[in-house]
């Protein structure tokens, strides 16, 4: 009787294991400290470069010579050792992972904390070191601790204004932020069976702001229908009865829009409670909810109409950039007034692409509101897409309509 990172990784919770790694990626930040590792290794030559990619996203395209030479120096790394390379413009390496390369069961490490996104398809995906990733891409392996689980249960159905986010902001705001720490958040029950591929992976993609190593959802029908979309066949996994060291229950009728208030991401109040807060910035995008699906959802909401502050969208990947422009979404967004950005982590980590000023407030879709995250002296609050669509149409934190 087993936990899925248990039958994953071969081993009862808490025992060491060590495994080889079937995916290992990094990004223009981490990529060039993996780099400098290898070189200080003395290591020429990666055993397995079709299990590496490296994915540019973090800052993209270059904002400063020192960036563009960087990137320049591990495009060519990239080109002279057999990695395959995502570049500019390609997307966040969480979202490019998710279009069709992860599958269910895999063992997959990415050199960025949100790796955990990816666990959606039933794999054991997480984040480690940068250092870490060179060791890896020398070796082709490492060692884990199997994590005991916390089996997050949700019942019911979301409807109303609800999405999958505000549910990972309840999740998060239950547990605490360091409520799960080295634990696999597991997600099942009835309710799991209605929530979008996208959704899913939203809700993994926050788990790390529990502490958790990953979030997991079994591979379902849903998941098998959305890689047969890439031409990819996998298998179903099914929960065992099993002692989880934890459980959460969550009642997905019951969830209502919640933002997570500055600077904690388990500081959450129903968005009702801060409506009216004045805003310079709303934020669309991010590994969190730049999927096509938050785009459409943003752009029904917003859809001729104009608005009322700085608005930025950013898809999180070319392939959801193309499937907005071939469906009108983002001609709908550009008309109401937002600016895009080129498809990556845009602003998210403040380096580009709409930096906070002093004592700017911001309502964002990304994970983390910590403090000047995005900007010195910047306010982040963060919330689904609808209640952002509803708060860039009038200036102010706003509840979605149906709330
Ligand atoms: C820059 C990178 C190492 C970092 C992470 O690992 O999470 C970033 O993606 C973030 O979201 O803060
Ligand atoms: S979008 Fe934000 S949270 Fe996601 S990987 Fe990029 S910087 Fe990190």
């Amino acid at each position: 009787m087993s936990t899925l990172c248990e039958q994953i990784l071969g081993a009862p919770a808490g025992e060491y294991v060590d495994r080889p790694v079937d995916l290992a990626f990094a990004h223009d930040g981490t990529g060039v400290l993996t780099r400098e590792t290898l070189r200080e290794m003395g290591v020429d030559t990666i055993p397995h470069p079709e299990r590496v990619r490296l994915i540019f996203d973090h800052i993209v395209p270059a904002n400063t010579s020192i960036t563009a030479d960087l990137q320049k120096e591990l495009r060519e790394y990239a080109c002279s050792s057999g990695i395959a390379l995502s570049d500019v413009g390609g997307g966040i390496c969480h979202q490019v992972m998710s279009e069709g390369v992860v599958r269910p069961g895999q063992i997959v490490v990415g050199a960025d904390s949100h790796t955990c996104t990816l666990g959606a398809f039933g794999a054991f995906a997480t984040g480690v070191g940068a250092t870490d990733m060179a060791a890896i891409w020398a070796s082709g392996s490492t060692w884990f601790r199997v994590p005991e689980t916390v089996r997050v249960t949700l019942a019911g159905r979301l409807d109303g204004a609800a999405e999958p986010k505000d549910v990972a902001l309840a999740y998060v705001g239950k547990l605490g932020m360091d409520g799960a720490s080295y634990r696999a958040l597991e997600f099942l029950g009835d309710g799991a069976a209605g929530i979008s591929m996208a959704g899913r992976l939203t809700l993994c993609n926050m788990a790390v702001e529990t502490g958790a190593k990953t979030g997991m959802f079994y591979a379902d029908d849903v998941t098998l229908q959305y890689l047969a979309g890439y031409g990819v066949a996998a298998e179903r996994q099914e929960p065992e009865e099993c002692c989880a060291a934890a459980s959460v229950a969550i009642d997905l009728d019951a969830v209502a829009p919640l933002v997570a208030v500055p600077h904690r991401v388990d500081t959450v109040r129903p968005v009702a409670e801060v409506a009216g807060t004045p805003l310079d910035q709303v934020f669309v995008g991010t590994c969190t909810n730049g999927r096509f699906e938050d785009l459409q959802r943003f752009a029904r909401i917003v859809r001729g109409r104009q608005v009322a502050v700085r608005t930025i969208v950013v898809p999180a990947s070319r392939s959801v950039l193309r499937q907005a422009a071939a469906t009108g979404v983002l001609a709908d967004i550009v008309e109401a007034g937002c600016m895009i950005a080129a498809p990556g982590c845009g602003p998210c980590l403040g380096a580009h692409s709409g930096v906070l000023g002093e004592g700017e407030v911001c309502l964002s879709t990304a994970n983390r509101n910590f403090k000047n995250r995005m900007g010195v002296g910047g306010e982040i609050y963060l919330s689904s897409v609808a209640t952002a669509a509803a708060s860039a149409l009038t200036g102010t934190i706003t509840e979605p309509e149906g709330a």
